[in-house]
């Protein structure tokens, strides 16, 4: 099972958006190692473009994996975790990089009419690979007619796909607050502005944007996932920074609760006498899976597969495949692994069964699909 040990080697070294240089190494000497008569690469950043000729090409089939890991420390004790002590493939990326490999290494080995795009993505858990990527030089040549990508799923068993037409993932904006005031002895807390208090309180008032502010029938969140600030236990903090993230199904909730977080954070700046900036970091549009593509898609694979296809729900889940999906029509699937642990655990531990089945399915599908006219 070649694919099973490269999800292996990419697991032990995962690496943060833009500097995944030993990744796109290894994913470059595997593919450099393909037959290349049929094959074009060529390296954007961190990443790769993939061109496989078709045999008579009338439109170009795309499809995406992401690349990057997360900065998580990994609690697997697998004979093969994550050699980089701080960092894991906690997102499946691992396996969605294996996924691909096998798809080009099929489409080498057995030619289809069309040509296959298979783009090699960095950063997609930030600050964001696919807008730049689409817009480089290299996607305007090569630009797919259709475009597709999976992200693993630990909830669903292995066999399994889920997805929908229409809206998939939410809209997000990452959310970084920082907080400056006076810092001074911890006994005098009179003398000056603690920031631990205010930021405490700031995390408290968001929550209520959700809450109160956005309509029950639409669909937000706001995580802070990290609080930083102060020095020492025995210093009130001069400074604190909130890092977290915006999920919104609607455009218009996502500037709706941007300026309600705006409001909560000056409430807070008169109320703690303090100063604060705000940044929104990167922000990733919607996932909307292209009607037609996506229904035909899911039939496909019912009628000419073992696979169990579940029509899902939407997730407050954020992709930067979105971007791609805005301009090119397409769609993105989940791919059940069946893991005990969630994405984004230090525990994830995806069925490697799930890599072969993916490759089958999906190649038996673009082989339909690049014969089609
Ligand atoms: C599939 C997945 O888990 N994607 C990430 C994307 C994060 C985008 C950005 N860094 C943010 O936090 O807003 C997710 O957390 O949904």
């Amino acid at each position: 099972m070649p694919f099973v040990q490269i999800r292996r080697d990419l697991h032990k070294i995962p690496e943060l958006g833009f500097q995944e240089y030993k990744t796109q190494s290894y994913l470059l000497n595997y593919l450099q190692s393909l037959p290349q008569d049929r094959l074009q690469i060529k390296t954007w950043k961190t990443g790769i473009f993939v061109k496989i000729d078709g045999l008579n090409p009338q439109k170009t089939i795309g499809y995406r994996t992401d690349i990057d890991g997360l900065p998580i420390v990994e609690e697997t004790n697998l004979p093969f975790q994550s050699e980089h002590p701080d960092n894991m493939h906690a997102c499946g990326h691992d396996v969605h990089m294996s996924i691909a490999l096998g798809l080009v290494t099929h489409f080498v080995q057995n030619p289809i009419r069309d040509n296959l795009l298979f783009i090699f993505q960095p950063a997609e858990e930030g600050p964001g690979g696919a807008e730049p990527m689409l817009k480089s030089e290299i996607m305007k040549e090569w630009k797919p007619d259709m475009i597709f990508a999976l992200h693993v799923a630990p909830e669903y068993p292995v066999g399994s796909i889920a997805m929908k037409e229409g809206l998939l993932f939410a809209n997000t904006s990452e959310l970084f607050i920082d907080l400056k005031g006076k810092g001074g002895h911890a006994a005098y807390p009179h003398q000056t502005n603690d920031m631990v208090v205010a930021a405490c309180s700031l995390v408290t008032q968001l929550q209520s944007i959700v809450a109160r502010n956005v309509n029950p029938l639409d669909s937000a969140v706001i995580t802070i996932g990290k609080i930083t600030g102060g020095t020492v236990q025995n210093i009130i903090a001069e400074k604190a920074r909130l890092e977290g993230t915006i999920r919104t199904l609607s455009a218009e909730s996502m500037v709706k609760v941007k300026k309600r977080i705006e409001a909560i954070v000056k409430g807070i700046e008169v109320g703690y006498e303090c100063e604060t900036s705000i940044d929104y970091g990167s922000m990733y549009y919607q996932v909307y899976n292209e009607e037609t593509l996506t229904r035909e898609f899911m039939d496909f694979v019912s009628e000419n597969t073992e696979i169990n296809v579940i029509e899902c729900e939407k997730a407050m889940t954020g992709e930067d495949f979105g971007y791609m999906l805005k301009e090119i029509p397409g769609f993105m699937l989940w791919l059940g692994v069946d893991s005990e642990f969630g994405l984004h655990h230090s525990k994830l531990n995806p069925s490697e069964d799930a890599i072969d089945t993916a490759i089958s399915f999906i190649s038996r599908y673009i082989k339909f699909k690049g014969n089609q006219s």
